[in-house]
């Protein structure tokens, strides 16, 4: 496993990404880092604070510092925020610096799994379910335009689907291993 690349989980709010990002980072002994807690924990305000003050754009250019900075790393698990992948500069970072999943799940299940966390302003809308929607549609094509490989983490629980990403992607690093004693 010491051969394995940064791993790098993208997708939209509620896929699971920070909740996998850190059990995958545990069964595979990486230090794990979530773009978010890093952009609060420099600027020392939580996500709703920042786009109260310095609206969306704001945060925006604290996440690409934040992805730049952290892609540099090596052996890494990280998770981003769902919009990561709108600024091409991420992409590429995220690209060229390891392997990217695509966390996926349905609308509903980010519904339900994000329902009660204040803690995304672009969900404090009258109708989410519409903005997660909205959002799907414009950022989808982007997911699957950066990912080396898809997930599905709609039908799993989190552990099963870290332990299923841990096989897919050694077998991408490795493909001869599964013929390996
Ligand atoms: N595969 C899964 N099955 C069921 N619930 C999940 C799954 N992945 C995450 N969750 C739950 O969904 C919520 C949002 O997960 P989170 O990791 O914050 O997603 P993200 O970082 O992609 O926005 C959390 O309450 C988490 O426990
Ligand atoms: O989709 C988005 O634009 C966002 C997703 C959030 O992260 P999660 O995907 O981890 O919820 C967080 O970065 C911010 O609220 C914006
Ligand atoms: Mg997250």
């Amino acid at each position: 496993m010491q051969d394995l690349p940064n791993l790098f989980l993208i997708g939209p709010m509620g896929a699971g990404k920070s909740t996998i990002g850190r059990l995958l980072a545990a069964e595979l002994c990486r230090d794990f880092y979530d773009s978010d807690h890093e952009i609060q924990a420099r600027c020392g305000a939580d996500i709703p604070w920042i786009f109260d003050v310095e609206g969306e754009a704001g945060f925006r250019e604290r996440e690409a510092q934040a992805i730049d900075d952290l892609t540099r790393r090596s052996g890494i698990v990280m998770a981003t925020g769902g919009g990561a992948v709108i600024r091409e500069v991420n992409r590429r970072a995220l690209r060229e610096r390891g392997t990217v999943i695509y966390l996926y799940t349905t609308v509903e299940q980010q519904l339900r799994r994000t329902a009660k966390d204040r803690n995304r302003p672009l969900l404090q809308a009258e109708d989410p379910g519409r903005v997660l929607r909205d959002l799907f549609a414009a950022r989808d094509p982007l997911y699957r335009a950066t990912a080396d490989l898809i997930v599905r983490t709609d039908r799993r629980g989190p552990k099963a689907v870290a332990s299923e990403i841990v096989r897919r992607v050694t077998k991408l690093v490795d493909p001869l291993q599964s013929c390996k004693a």
